[in-house]
Parts: structure tokens; C-alpha cells; sequence
């Protein structure tokens, strides 16, 4: 039994066209409708097939919609919401994606005061966007985090978990706040490191004669694929989980403090026991299966 017949998700780019993608792949008879705020967006989706139908208007989206899933940027998510409003049908469920989950669920409830709303967020992506940037595998093997709020319809959470189930994820339950915490030091600080490390290096390119991109090494490049990821999205995450991005920084720098301390002051010591303490951490994701280099990842879109 699928948990829903009729799928709409508003947002067609790489979240949005990867759960249509993912969703025509694993439930083929589902009814997809989708919408996107952007006109040439709706056109490439259209020519992409992604969906049953494409309406120009969220509210059309929706009108017989059993489940609604939000995959616009989350600083987007409360507009989105005021959009469906007064079209979304009865007992229809309305989800999202959204990298952070706090601010998203209040915006959420403050739009659909009487809707059923259950958050959640795939914890998958690439640093690219847009439709056609979107694959039917993206999920499989990866976490799906779902956070309902408090006295959430318990029938409604297991149904987006069972869709989630569907399209290949690892499903977890966690409270937002503590979503919003996890997420702060695992994903957005690493991002928000990346955007400083390639920022600082783009501008010492004239103090070294653009050797710096020239000769940029494995560690550096790793680090620009990162930096390539959507500046809009990144900037909402970063105003919306504020809070713990801020708590976390505040960690990195002080950590970051004493290794200068140690390298000013010869300490090999403190170097080599951080360094080995990381690499069983590394080892321990590819044990998990949860890295990219592993054979069993799943991801075949490269
Ligand atoms: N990219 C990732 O790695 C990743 C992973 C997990 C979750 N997410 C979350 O998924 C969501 C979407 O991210 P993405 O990577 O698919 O971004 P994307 O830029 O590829 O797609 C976002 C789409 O939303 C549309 N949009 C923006 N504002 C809109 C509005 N008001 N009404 C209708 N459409 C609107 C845009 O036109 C765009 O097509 C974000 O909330 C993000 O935090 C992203
Ligand atoms: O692999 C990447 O490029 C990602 O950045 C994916 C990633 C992450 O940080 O792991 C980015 C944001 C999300 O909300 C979930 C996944």
C-alpha cells in the first residue's frame, strides 16, 4: 500500500526534482503535480517531464494534493506556506526539505494554523541546483530526518516516514531544536568553513600571482566543491539556524586557537593526538557506509 496517491511539491530544483525523480521511480502510479516560483524553472520541468502536471500558481498545485512537499529555500518556506493556504484540501499533509528545522516549523505553523504539518529533512544533496541537476538515487542510503512538532498526529508521521522509507532513506525522528544543533556542527559550519577557506584564497590570488587556483591541491578542491554550493540556500540556512551555527563557530574558533598555540609553540604532541583522534572519525563514516567512496553509496548521477 503507498502511503499517497497524490504528491504535489513546490520547488523544482535539485531537492524538489530528485524527490519527483525518486517518487516516479519507486511509485510509479502516484499523481505528481509541481510548481515553481520561477517561470523558466517551470518550463525546464515541464520539458523534463518531471511531473504529471506543472501549474503556474502554488495554490493550483495543490487543490488535490494528499501530500504536499516544500522544497524551496527555507528563508522561502512561510511565503510558500501563505500561498497554499486557502487551496490546500482537508487533511492533506504538508512537508518540506528544509535544511533547518526550527525556524521552518514555526513558519509553518504561523501559515497552516489548522494543517497537519511534519517536517522533515533528507540529509543528501550535491553543491549543484536546479532541475536538472536532480536524481532518482539521490536518497537511497542516506538519512531522512523527520521532526515533528509536539502532539503531531501520530498516523501522519508514520506515513511521511513510510515515504521517505519508499524513496530508499534511513528514516530518524529527532526534536528540531536538536535537528537544528546536529546539522550546525555536521553540515553548515563545514559549509560555512569551505565558503571562508576558498573566499581567503581568492583574494591572495594577487598577492601570489594567481598561483593559489593554479596550484590548488586534493584538500583545496574539496573544499571549492563545497563553496560552489547555492548561495541562496546557504544564506538562509545561515540566518535561520543562526543560534547554533553561532554556538558552534564560537567551539571551532576556540579549538582553532589552540592548534595555532600548538604550532607556535612546537607542540607535536597536541597536533599528532588531534589528527589521529579525526582519522578514526573518517574511518568510522566509511564503515557506516555513509561516505561517497563507498562502494554501496548508491549515488549514480557522475
Ligand atoms: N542542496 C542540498 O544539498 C540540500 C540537501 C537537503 C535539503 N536541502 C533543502 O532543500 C531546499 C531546496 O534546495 P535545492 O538544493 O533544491 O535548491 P534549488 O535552488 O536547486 O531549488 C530551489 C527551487 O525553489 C524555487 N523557489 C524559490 N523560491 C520560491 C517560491 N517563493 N515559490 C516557489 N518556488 C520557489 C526556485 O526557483 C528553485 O527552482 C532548501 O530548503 C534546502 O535547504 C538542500
Ligand atoms: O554533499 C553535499 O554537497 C552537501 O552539501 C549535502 C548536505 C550536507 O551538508 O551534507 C547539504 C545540506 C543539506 O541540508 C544536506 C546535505
Amino acid at each position: 500500500m503507498l502511503p499517497f496517491q497524490r504528491i504535489s511539491i513546490i520547488g523544482l530544483g535539485l531537492i524538489g526534482s530528485s524527490v519527483a525523480r525518486a517518487v516516479r521511480a519507486h511509485m510509479p502510479t502516484v499523481r505528481l503535480t509541481g510548481h515553481d516560483g520561477d517561470a523558466d524553472v517551470r518550463e525546464r520541468a515541464r520539458k523534463l517531464d518531471l511531473c504529471d502536471d506543472v501549474t503556474d500558481t502554488a495554490g493550483a498545485a495543490v487543490t488535490d494534493a494528499e501530500l504536499v512537499i516544500l522544497c524551496v529555500p527555507v528563508g522561502a518556506m512561510g511565503e510558500v506556506a501563505a500561498e497554499i493556504a486557502e487551496d490546500l484540501p482537508p487533511g492533506a499533509i504538508v512537508s518540506d526539505v528544509g535544511s533547518c528545522k526550527a525556524s521552518v516549523a514555526a513558519a509553518l505553523g504561523a501559515a497552516l494554523p489548522n494543517a497537519i504539518v511534519i517536517p522533515a529533512h533528507p540529509v543528501a544533496g550535491t553543491e549543484r541546483s536546479g532541475p536538472e541537476a536532480g536524481f532518482a538515487t539521490l536518497f537511497h542510503k542516506r538519512f531522512c530526518i523527520v521532526t515533528p512538532p509536539q502532539g503531531a498526529d501520530e498516523t501522519a508521521v508514520i506515513r511521511v516516514e513510510e515515504f521517505w522509507r519508499a524513496l530508499g532513506a534511513d528514516v530518524e525522528r529527532m526534536d528540531a531544536e536538536h535537528h537544528d544543533l546536529v546539522l550546525a556542527i555536521t553540515s553548515h559550519l563545514p559549509h560555512l568553513i569551505a565558503y571562508t577557506i576558498v573566499g581567503t584564497a581568492s583574494d591572495l590570488e594577487q598577492v601570489t600571482q594567481s598561483e593559489v587556483i593554479k596550484y590548488s591541491a586534493g584538500g583545496f578542491r574539496d573544499f571549492t566543491r563545497i563553496a560552489a554550493s547555492d548561495p541562496t540556500m546557504w544564506r538562509d540556512v545561515f540566518l535561520s539556524n543562526k543560534d547554533a551555527v553561532l554556538e558552534m563557530l564560537q567551539r571551532f574558533s576556540e579549538d582553532l586557537t589552540a592548534l595555532q598555540r600548538a604550532i607556535r609553540w612546537g607542540d607535536g604532541d597536541a597536533l599528532f593526538d588531534l589528527f589521529t583522534r579525526t582519522r578514526t572519525i573518517r574511518r568510522s563514516i566509511i564503515e557506516q557506509g555513509q561516505d561517497d567512496a563507498s562502494p554501496d553509496f548508491g549515488r549514480t548521477h557522475e
